[in-house]
Parts: structure tokens; sequence; C-alpha cells
């Protein structure tokens, strides 16, 4: 199985507090993997190594093969490393649309006085459309960003993470504060991209039940630990797992 991502002892402390401690992972290309854990085991951490916001104590990162530990982030999102909030600039007063197509913009390294070239600017729009399809926010393309939806906000992040093009994409919680109602569409829009089968997703999730299904591997942190890293099946049969999210875990041999 190809790889996008591999890890090597990678490591950080936070004065004496070591939040991800030597942890070695592999994540397949084109899969859809889930990152869960308890509170504080170092899930966002983790991404925010993997993205650059934070530079390692020790250890190294390998995208597709290559040594990224000392690259910057706006470096990792040039050769294909999406994630979520680095596009949460959102401006509030644009329309929907608006906001998608200057992403595409933006990805398509055009400036801003290109928008009056018609041709491009017609190019622009509609891919930005097709976005707004493909995260189910097309109903909304003209109304302006501060009015949405709390779900309705996170999608549009999403269309714009996606506008950028990156072959992989690092989602943390992006069902974090959205009511019961919102929280089906989301994962319609995450099964969608899925099934496209073209890009990696990586995703932390609190609600486990959820995304399960939709897992094709599931990575299980701990201490900043890998606890387990297996098929969604297994991870449930897994009685460390089990013990861990049930607050146990202090003598593993007897789980
Ligand atoms: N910038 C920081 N400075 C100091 N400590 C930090 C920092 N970032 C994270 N930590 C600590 O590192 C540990 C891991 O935090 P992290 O946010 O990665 O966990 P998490 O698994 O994402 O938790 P949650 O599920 O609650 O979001 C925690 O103990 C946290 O307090």
């Amino acid at each position: 199985m190809e790889h996008i991502i591999e890890t090597n002892n990678l490591s950080i402390a936070f004065g004496g507090h070591v939040a991800v401690d030597s942890l070695s992972v592999k994540i397949p290309k084109n899969k859809f993997t889930s990152v869960i854990g308890p509170n504080g085991a170092g899930k966002t951490t983790f991404f925010n190594l993997l993205s650059g916001q934070l530079r390692p104590t020790n250890g190294e990162i390998f995208y597709k093969g290559e040594n990224i530990t000392k690259k910057s982030s706006t470096e990792r999102t040039r050769m294909g490393i999406g994630r979520s909030f680095q596009i949460t600039n959102v401006f509030p007063n644009l329309t929907v649309l608006e906001n998608v197509r200057l992403a595409v913009q933006s990805n398509e390294k055009i400036r801003y006085q290109m928008m009056f070239h018609f041709k491009k600017y017609k190019k622009f729009e509609e891919k930005a459309m097709e976005l707004l399809e493909l995260v189910l926010l097309e109903t909304k393309a003209d109304s302006v960003a501060i009015n949405l939806a709390h779900g309705e906000k996170r999608k549009l992040e999403i269309a714009m993470l996606l506008a950028l093009e990156t072959d992989l994409l690092l989602l943390d919680e992006p069902t974090a504060g959205m009511s019961l109602e919102e929280v089906p569409a989301i994962l319609e829009v995450i099964k969608k991209i899925k099934e496209k089968g073209d890009r990696t997703i990586v995703l932390i999730e609190h609600k486990m039940d959820m995304i399960l299904d939709l897992s094709d591997q599931v990575m299980v942190l701990f201490n900043g630990q890998l606890l387990a890293q297996d098929s969604p099946s297994e991870i449930m049969e897994n009685k460390t797992v089990q013990s861990a999210y049930l607050g146990g875990l202090h003598d593993e041999n007897s789980a």
C-alpha cells in the first residue's frame, strides 16, 4: 500500500509535557483515516505538526517520500497538504460564491486584477459553483457569508479548502459545534469527497460512532502515543482501545 505521510519517532514537548510522543505512523494514500482518542491525547497537536504550525522536538515527517520536517506551513500547503482552519479567513461580507471564487483564484495564483478578465472570471466562478454543489451549498451561493448557519459555514470552509486542490485534507472535527440536524449533511459531503477516490482524508472526530463506517482505517492516540491503527471493526474489538475510552488503561496486560 502506498503511503502519503510517514512519521518517524515524531515528538513534541510543551515545557515538561510530551504532547506527541515518539509517533511513528504511516497514512495510506487516497484512503480515509480517522484519528480518535480521549481529550488531550495529542490529536490536534499531531495535525499541527503535519501542517507545519508546530515544529517537532524530535523526529521526522515525510510527505510523498520527501522529508518536510523543516518546511514552513505555506510550503507544505503548496506541496499539497491542506488543513481546514488555514482558510478560515472567510470574508464575512462577501457572498458564499465570491468567497469560494477567491479561493479558486488564489490557487491559480492569479492576481486580483485578473478578475476583470471576463473569461477567466467566468471560469473561476464555474469552478466555485462546482465546489458549492459538491459540499451541498449551491442554494446558498448568493447568501452573504456572515448570515450562514454554523453548519453551512463549516461547509463553506470545506469548499474553500477543496479549492486549494491539495492531495491531503486534514479535517479537525468538521462537525464540532454543529446541531444534530446539521451533522448528516457534512458527513454526506465528506463521503462524496471520499468516493471520488483521488484524495487522502485524515479526520479528527470525537463522535467516533459517526465516522467508523466511513473510515478505511482508524488511528487511536492516547497520551501522545499510538495505541492502535487498524480497520474500524478491529478497533471496535480492541480491548486496549476500549479500556482507554473507559478511562482505564492503567494495566494494559489485564485488558
Ligand atoms: N501550545 C501548547 N502549549 C502547551 N500545551 C499544549 C499546547 N498545545 C497542546 N498542548 C497540550 O498538549 C496535550 C495535547 O493537546 P491536543 O490539543 O493535541 O489534544 P487533543 O487530542 O486534540 O484533545 P481534544 O480532543 O480535547 O481536542 C494537552 O495536554 C494540551 O494541553
